[in-house]
């Protein structure tokens, strides 16, 4: 019987199928057993079940925090593993107090275990794992010694620049130290600038997005036998990509032959995780002590966030919306809308994001920026438009989905999906693009423009991601 598991990509969706499973008989020799032609939802209940577990160590199920060793600072945290420069860097840019995530996974981290970041949006995943990154690189090595993987362009640029921030010598030691250099490697890059400064002198830190680093790794430009760390952001979206999936695995199974390695997986959200979990070891992507740091586990959805959603006929949607826009008055948002069909494509129409745009160019009177961010845009102008937005003061950014994941605008207060998004996973990045900051108590809101067929996909969110929607209007 064919292995249905080991040959799709994983997490191909939350919504378990209804069949009756068949009664489970499983031998304590046999690790990999019934996986075969089972649904999702019994290969859950075989991770339920004790024998399977047993085969995953207890140790790499997922990490309880011990509150009463708790540290007040990063400081404290992070001495004598990060370079006091570093530490002095990350304090000047204003985090002093580690978030939860960071609390409970540097250790772990420094410790040299392969982890599983699982926290929500938002809560400092990206610093807990450049700091793991500046405990291990030896910047008079002239080799790769960190390599982060992301899904998209956006998210790289954005890495890479709080890398850089992190890397900066302070001035007293500028001549004393060798420094730290941070390559973006991201698709749409001039590859052959990149290949040349491989060879030259090659960079301590690589950020890249696949299609690009695995050019570099086939003509063998990239080594991955000089890494320390391995990191692959936003990994469950990585695995749910069909373009992506074929090539992250390679990467991983290339590099768990490496000697010294450490792998490190983030995201908010990871669903069917022990069987993510199980996977890794069973591949030997990672360790077999693999931990599994799940931060917040029964709360998946920031509690800073106010959920509401607006009933609207199809004619309606765009008015809808300007209203709320009236009301609400946000200083900075994002309105999320759905992506252009290939049919529409082909007749010539404008994108959904397009028409939106130039309606609200038309009729909306606030002061912020209106910008747009999608796909179809030339890369440049995607980097305009969120170079932009950081630029400070108002804005309103009309984006599809590739502003979903990982996207860190902080000032963002409101949320608007203009149209709602195809899963509950998506749900939770898009609202998670607000309530950014990890400390405050600022209210952010998230507001879906719905049919009123839509109500129960809506529901289907609200009982997946354990939030509480509210009817506006
Ligand atoms: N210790 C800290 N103190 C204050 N702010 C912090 C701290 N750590 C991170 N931040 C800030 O929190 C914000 C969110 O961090 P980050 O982008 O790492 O979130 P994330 O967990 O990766 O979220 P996502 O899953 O959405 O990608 C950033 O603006 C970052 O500067």
């Amino acid at each position: 019987m064919a292995c249905l598991y080991a040959t799709q990509p994983y997490f191909l969706s939350w919504t378990f199928s209804v069949q009756p499973s068949p009664p489970h008989r499983l031998s304590p020799n046999c690790t990999r057993p019934l996986f075969l032609s089972y649904t999702n939802r019994t290969v859950n209940s075989l991770f339920g079940h004790k024998l399977l577990r047993a085969s995953i160590s207890s140790s790499c199920l997922s990490h309880e925090a011990d509150t009463t060793n708790r540290s007040s600072t990063l400081r404290e945290l992070c001495e004598g593993h990060v370079p006091d420069h570093v530490l002095r860097r990350v304090e000047e840019v204003g985090y002093i107090v580690p978030t939860n995530v960071q609390q409970q996974a540097l250790p772990i981290l420094f410790s040299g275990r392969d982890c599983i970041l699982h926290a929500q949006t938002g809560s400092g995943k990206t610093l807990a794992y450049l700091l793991l990154v500046y405990s291990l690189i030896n910047t008079q090595r002239s080799a790769v010694q960190a390599l982060i993987v992301v899904p998209t362009r956006e998210l790289g640029m954005q890495v890479t620049k709080v890398a850089r921030v992190l890397a900066a010598k302070p001035e007293d030691l500028q001549l004393e130290m060798k420094s730290c250099t941070v390559m973006a490697l991201l698709d749409g890059g001039t590859l052959r600038r990149h290949k040349n400064w491989l060879k030259a002198e090659p960079p301590t830190i690589v950020v890249a997005t696949l299609g690009s680093l695995c050019q570099m790794v086939e003509k063998q430009i990239f080594k991955l036998e000089t890494l320390r760390v391995l990191i692959i952001d936003e990994v469950d979206f990585m695995f749910n990509s069909s373009k992506q999936v074929g090539s992250l695995r390679k990467l991983l199974t290339s590099y768990s032959s490496s000697n010294h390695r450490q792998t490190i997986f983030a995201s908010a959200s990871i669903p069917q995780h022990r069987r993510f979990l199980y996977d890794c070891i069973q591949q030997k992507w990672t360790k077999a002590d693999v931990v599994h740091v799940h931060v917040n586990p029964i709360e998946p959805m920031p509690s800073s966030l106010h959920h509401r959603f607006v009933i609207c006929g199809k004619k309606e949607r765009h008015t809808a919306l300007l209203s709320l826009l009236q009301s609400d008055a946000p200083q900075c948002a994002i309105i999320f809308v759905g992506v252009q069909s290939e049919k529409s494509k082909k007749a010539g129409d404008a994108s959904p994001a397009t028409l939106l745009i130039n309606f609200l160019k038309a009729s909306h009177m606030g002061c912020s920026d209106i910008l747009l961010l999608e796909e179809d845009m030339n890369l440049n102008q995607r980097a305009a438009s969120l170079s932009e937005v950081r630029q400070g003061g108002g804005y309103l950014l009309v984006a599809t989905d590739i502003a979903a994941r990982g996207v860190d605008l902080p000032e963002t207060t409101h949320i608007y999906n203009f149209d709602l998004p195809k899963d509950a996973v998506c749900y939770l990045h898009r609202a998670g693009r607000t309530g950014r900051k990890p400390f405050s108590d600022t209210k952010c809101i998230v507001t879906s423009v719905i049919r009123s067929e839509e109500r129960f996909v809506l529901q289907r969110f609200e009982n997946e991601l354990m939030f509480h929607c509210d009817k506006f209007m």
